[in-house]
Parts: C-alpha cells; structure tokens; sequence
C-alpha cells in the first residue's frame, strides 16, 4: 500500500468528491459511518459517549458520528470547542443535522472550566483535530488535551490523535498532544504513527477503508510504501518444475566466532528456510563440528583460525555473500572484511560486527558491491551515522546513507524501515514484540541472503525477508505466546509464512 503525507491525503478526498463524484458531506458520513460500526461493536449502551470537537472537518466526522450513534440508541453528548469561528461547510451541516435531529446533548467549551463532569465509564471521541493540523496545540485545545490526558476514561481518537502531525513532528509540543488508546484513521496509515515515540499517542490503530477514489491513489506519486501481502505475493517467481539446486544460487555466509556459533547456526537455517539453492558456512575451526551437527544441509568452509574469521574462500562460485552475524571486531577479521569487500562481485548483506567494523571508516561502504544491503538494528545505526533526535531524522538519516552511498540500508524495530538508493522507503507491516530477543536478526540475515542467493533482485529481497520474517514471527506468536518466542521458532514458521504468500 502507498503511503501519503497528510496533504496529499487531503488531495485524494478532494479528488474523490470531484470524480466519484460525491458530495463533500457524503464522504463526511461515510468516514463517520466505519466509525460508528467499529464503535458500536466495541462499547455498550451503558457507557455515555463524549464527543470533544473542533473547528475543521475532523469536528465534522465528530458530529456524524454523534448523530449515528443516537440512532443506535448510545446516549452521546456534544462539546464543541468555542475557539470564536462560526462551522462552515459540512461541519456546521452536521451541526445543524443534530440539531434537528435532537437527541444528542449540544454544548460548547470556551474555558477549561466548563469541562464537563465525567463517569469513569464515559468513552471520549476526539475530534478536536485531525489531519488538517498545521501547528502545535496550544491555548484551549492545548488545556483540553491535558485534561482528558489526565482522566482515566477510554480514549478513541477520531483518524489522528489531536495535537500529532501526520509525519514530521520535530519541534511539537509533547504535552499537548492527545493520548489515546484507539486510534481509528481513515483510509492510510499515517506516516507517525510507524514511529516507536507516537505509541502513546496513537493507542492501538486501526485503519478504516473509507472508498477512496483507486484512481486518485494510483495518479498521486509516493515513496513510500507500506508492504502488506500484495506487494510481497508478486516477487516469487514460480520454481519450475524442472529446476535444480543450481536454479536457487549458491549463498556464502560468514558468521560466528568462539561463543557465537549460534549465530551460524540460526543464519545458516534462516538462508536455506529461504530457499537458497546451496549455502557455504564459513566458519572458524572450532566451528567446523558445531554447524556439521546442527545444520547438516549447509556445506562448510573453514577458516585457518581457530576462534574467528581472517579468511573467506575463493568467491567465485558464490551468487550473494552474507557476513557479520558474531563475527567479533578483531583486527585479523577486520582486515579479511575489508578484503573481501574490495573482492566481492555479487550483492552483500551486512549485519552486526560487520557494521560495526564498517562504522570506524565510512568509505568502505563506496567499495561494496550495487545495492548490497546494511542491516543495522537502531543502535548499530547510531554506529554507523550518530545520534538522531526523533525517528523522523533518524529516517531522513537512512535515506541520506542509502543515496550517499548506493546501499540498501534496513532499519531493524516495529515496522522495520528500508530505504533504496533511488529514494523509496518500505515500512514493514509485519512483526510483533516477542521477536525482540537474541538471534532473531541473525535469522532474519540468513532470510535476506538467502533470497538474494536465488538472485531476487537486492531491494525486493529485502522487501519480501523482513515482510515474511515478521509473518514467521507472527505465526509463530500464535502458537507460542510472544514471551515464549525464540528465534528458533521464526525459522520453524518460515514455511508457514511462505505458504501465506504463495
Ligand atoms: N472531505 C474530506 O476532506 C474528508 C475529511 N475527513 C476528516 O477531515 C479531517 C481534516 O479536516 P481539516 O482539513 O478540516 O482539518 P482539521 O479538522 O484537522 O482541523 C483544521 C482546522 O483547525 C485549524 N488549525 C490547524 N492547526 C491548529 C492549531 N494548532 N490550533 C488551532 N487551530 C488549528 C485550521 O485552521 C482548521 O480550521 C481529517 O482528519 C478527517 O477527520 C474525513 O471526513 C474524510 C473526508
Ligand atoms: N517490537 C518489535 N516488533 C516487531 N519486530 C521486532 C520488534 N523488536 C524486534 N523486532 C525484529 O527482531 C529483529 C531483531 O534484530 P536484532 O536487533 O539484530 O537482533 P539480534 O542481534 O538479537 O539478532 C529485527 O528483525 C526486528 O525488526
Ligand atoms: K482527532
């Protein structure tokens, strides 16, 4: 799915209302009714519903969905926030619809004073702002905010939480922005709800199609995309019938060192899991019986040390090289990476010490091969580019590494980024928190290389390994609890998650 800054969105509707074409106030109601469903199914008549509303058209969606839910019988009170502007357009349309309708209770907030008294059952909707934000909250909006951050009450924040931008919120207010614990958003994510520091604005989010015009979305140019299965199903190419292990591409992975040979191990399971035709572990002589044993399918080439990696074998039969997963930052292995770098032909991914020993000197990431790829979780990023204020910069960091430098570069969290040389970012959909534990980037290496072995083309095999690592460790969640989840359970689900995807 294409993601889309707040003004384009803004674009978008008003493609729709023109070539649909529907009515301003009729797209309003049916934002408003996808609202009132997921509402009605959530909470009971029992609770009253506080409708907190503003001035632009989020205030509109607000009074829509008060109307519709009186006639679903929810007892619903109104208060609009009286910042001296009369409604226009569909928001006073609304307005008056209530009026006429009469069951809702109508009122206006001008001073924090006339908050109103609350049950601890009440559920507030915020319509205070939306999408149409262009400034931090301050004043009335700012107090309102802040009270209702303080109460207890269930919070539904109606497509953005008030006071969040949609993307950049560099320079915002944090205290005055609204925290909710649902955030119901219309048609897209929103590009700040990705970023770990928003969670506790946005609550748990959810997006509600609201039949935005197809032609609309498919003519407004975007970077940047939300990968879900659709755009992961198409990368496979079918495996022919008469294929062989040649077909699949011969991967090289070096990894492990003494005390880090599980490292090789889950690698080495994640890259064959993947459906690499030929795998080659190269591993320290200590190594050689631990990976014979535990992952018979993989050949193994062994390094002339005992404890660490100083030499990588001839590379010529190899289609993608994987290196980094426990390899240590010690001078020898320093000195064979950067040899091997100056060596390589085919795409390289890189992980863990291999970055870290990257960070020391930029210059080598010039010398990698097109398009190979960097896999930093955030603290090796900060490694490799310094300090970033907010996931914002951290991102436009990313993009700036990835151009500079004509590397795949994937930012490792909740909805892991990538960003392409030639200006794309993915965020990922799948994933869940019990895949923070230990192993489960190195799995995830062996899933980039072992993709990138069967010569998918480098950004697509990102692309598709973080989407269906995330599914294994979701599937595998399912099963095991995300505590209980270890990253040996992801490479027992990555069949399943392949399954999904066709
Ligand atoms: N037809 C459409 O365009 C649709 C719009 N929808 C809703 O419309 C919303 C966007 O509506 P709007 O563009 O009217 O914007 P909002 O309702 O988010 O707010 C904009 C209003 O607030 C003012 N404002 C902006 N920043 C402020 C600040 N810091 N302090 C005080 N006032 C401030 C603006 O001048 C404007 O009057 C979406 O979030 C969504 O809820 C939905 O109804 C779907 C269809
Ligand atoms: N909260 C989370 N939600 C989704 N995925 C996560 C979460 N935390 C971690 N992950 C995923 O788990 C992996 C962790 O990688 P990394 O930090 O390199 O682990 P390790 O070094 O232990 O192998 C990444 O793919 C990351 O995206
Ligand atoms: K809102």
């Amino acid at each position: 799915m294409k993601l889309f800054t707040t003004k384009q969105i803004a674009e978008i509707d008003k493609f729709t209302i023109e070539n649909e074409p529907v009515a301003d106030i009729d797209l309003m109601e049916r934002a408003a009714m996808q609202v009132s469903n997921w509402l009605v199914f959530r909470f009971t008549t029992e609770q009253r519903m506080l409708f907190f509303v503003g001035p632009g058209n989020n205030g509109g969606d607000a009074l829509a969905i008060a109307r519709q839910m009186a006639d679903f019988n929810f007892w619903c009170e109104v208060f609009l926030l009286d910042l001296g502007k009369e409604l226009k357009g569909s928001p006073a349309i609304n307005w008056r619809r209530l009026e006429k309708q009469g069951k809702v209770k109508l009122a206006k907030i001008s001073k924090l004073d006339e908050f109103p008294e609350i049950e601890p059952t009440d559920v507030f909707l915020d319509g205070l702002f939306g999408s149409g934000l262009t400034r931090p909250l301050k004043g009335l909006p700012a107090e309102i905010v802040g009270k209702i951050n303080e109460l207890p009450n269930t919070v539904v924040a109606i497509d953005v939480p008030s006071g969040l931008m949609g993307e950049n919120n560099t320079g915002n207010n944090f205290e005055s922005i609204l925290k909710a614990d649902f955030t119901l958003t219309f048609q897209f994510p929103k590009i700040s709800f990705l970023f770990a520091e928003h969670e506790k604005f946005t609550g748990q989010w959810e997006v509600l199609p609201i039949g935005l015009h197809p032609g609309g979305i498919k003519k407004t140019p975007s970077d940047v995309v939300f990968v879900e299965k659709e755009d992961v199903e198409k990368l496979f190419p079918a495996r022919s019938k008469f294929s062989h292990k040649g077909t699949f591409g011969h991967a090289l992975l070096i990894a492990g060192s003494y005390g880090k040979m599980g490292a090789t191990v889950l690698a080495s399971k994640g890259c064959l899991r993947a459906g690499t035709g030929l795998l080659t572990a190269h591993v320290p002589r200590l190594g050689y019986s631990i990976i014979q044993t535990a992952v018979p399918e993989a050949m193994v080439s062994i390094d002339p040390h005992d404890l660490m990696f100083t030499e990588f074998p001839d590379l010529l039969p190899f289609s993608a090289i994987g290196i980094g997963p426990g390899i240590g930052l010690k001078n020898n292995s320093q000195k064979a990476l950067h040899e091997l770098i100056e060596k390589a032909e085919v795409p390289m991914v890189l992980d863990a010490d291999a970055l870290n020993i990257l960070s020391e000197d930029l210059g080598w990431l010039k010398k990698l091969p097109v398009n190979s790829i960097l896999a930093p979780h955030p603290g090796e990023f900060r490694r490799l580019v310094g300090d970033s204020e907010n996931s914002w910069e951290r991102i436009e960091k990313q993009r700036k590494l990835a151009k500079d430098y004509n590397v795949i570069v994937l930012l490792k969290g909740a909805f892991s980024s990538i960003a392409t040389p030639d200006g794309k970012l993915y965020f990922n959909s799948t994933g869940n928190p019990g895949m923070a534990t230990a192993g489960s980037g190195d799995t995830l290496t062996g899933i980039i290389l072992g993709l990138l072995a069967r010569r998918i083309p480098p950004a697509d095999a990102v692309v598709a390994a973080v989407y269906l690592h995330g599914l294994a460790g979701d599937l595998a969640a399912a099963e095991k609890s995300e505590t209980a989840l270890i990253a040996g359970d992801v490479i027992d689900f990555l069949g399943k998650a392949f399954l999904e995807v066709g």
